[in-house]
């Protein structure tokens, strides 16, 4: 299996499941890092943070989370990401703790980055997030942009999520963003945390570079996370199945300037 593809785990701990614990030390990552807990009716789970930020995905299920004297409660839209709505979020910056307590049993997703200042705990309501309906052809997808890099509220964290249909192809035509090169080009890292409806699917991401000193042709399955160091990254879905991922972007600066595949740019010259 490739070394940018991390299976879930399945070790319950007091009503708390760590499926997924990505971070500098088992990857090549050195701004972004990602967990995907799984919390038990009533479980609860707490940290603290000192240089990064966090963006606290409510994925599924019902959850409250609690930082200094702020509580955000009633977080959550939906029982399966497939239900394809936007979801509620909460964005914690450096230097403070949190609790998350689940109301029902729930999938939340931890998206962290570094962070340079001190920002305010916000929630971030689905209502919030922008919904795009990227592509045509057979590079139909829809996102939710939950942290844009638009957005003032985190310093260097974006999170969006992607739903992609079966038969189509989304981070396509393939792009990359590996290079601190403002104007042409920015270096965000990625995570993808992927997801297929019905679960017992695969999806195919190649993560390769121009001179292919990188290039790795994943199948990828339910609940796998693939790191995004550098490079392109598209993913392609079979007909009968439906993708979700969620992303995390962080890097030298909070900016998603993309480059196309130049062998591949021409698909967007299409009527
Ligand atoms: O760089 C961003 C990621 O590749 C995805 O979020 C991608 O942009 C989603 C898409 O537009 O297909």
């Amino acid at each position: 299996m490739s070394k940018l593809q991390y299976k879930p785990n399945d070790h319950n701990v007091s009503g708390v499941t760590i499926l997924q614990d990505v971070h500098e030390r088992n990857s090549d990552l050195k701004y972004v890092a990602f967990k995907l807990i799984q919390l038990d009716e009533q479980a609860t789970y707490a940290e603290e943070l000192t240089d990064k930020e966090v963006c606290i995905v409510v994925l599924t299920g019902k959850a409250s989370v609690k930082t200094g004297d702020q509580l955000f409660e009633e977080l959550g839209t939906r029982d399966s990401v497939f239900e394809k709505k936007p979801t509620d979020s909460v964005y914690i910056s450096k230097d403070s703790t949190f609790k998350i307590a689940a109301k029902s049993a729930c999938k939340i997703a931890l998206c962290y980055a570094p962070a340079t200042e001190k920002r305010q705990a916000q929630v971030i309501r689905a209502a919030d997030n922008s919904v795009e309906h990227r592509g045509k052809y057979q590079n139909k997808r829809m996102v939710h942009n939950i942290l844009p890099d638009s957005s003032a509220v985190s310093s260097s964290l974006l999170v969006v999520e992607v739903y992609t249909d079966g038969g189509n192809f989304s981070s396509y035509p393939p792009h990359k963003h590996d290079q601190d090169n403002l104007p042409e080009e920015s270096f965000l890292e990625e995570t993808y945390y992927h997801e297929i409806d019905p679960e017992q699917g695969f999806v195919f991401q190649r993560v390769y570079t121009d001179d292919r000193s990188l290039d790795e042709t994943m199948s990828v399955e339910h609940g796998d996370v693939v790191s995004v160091p550098k490079g392109y990254h598209p993913v392609g879905v079979p007909d009968g199945y439906t993708s979700y991922y969620l992303n995390v972007m962080a890097g030298p600066k909070k900016i998603w300037k993309f480059h196309n595949d130049p062998d591949h740019e021409w698909i967007l010259k299409r009527k």
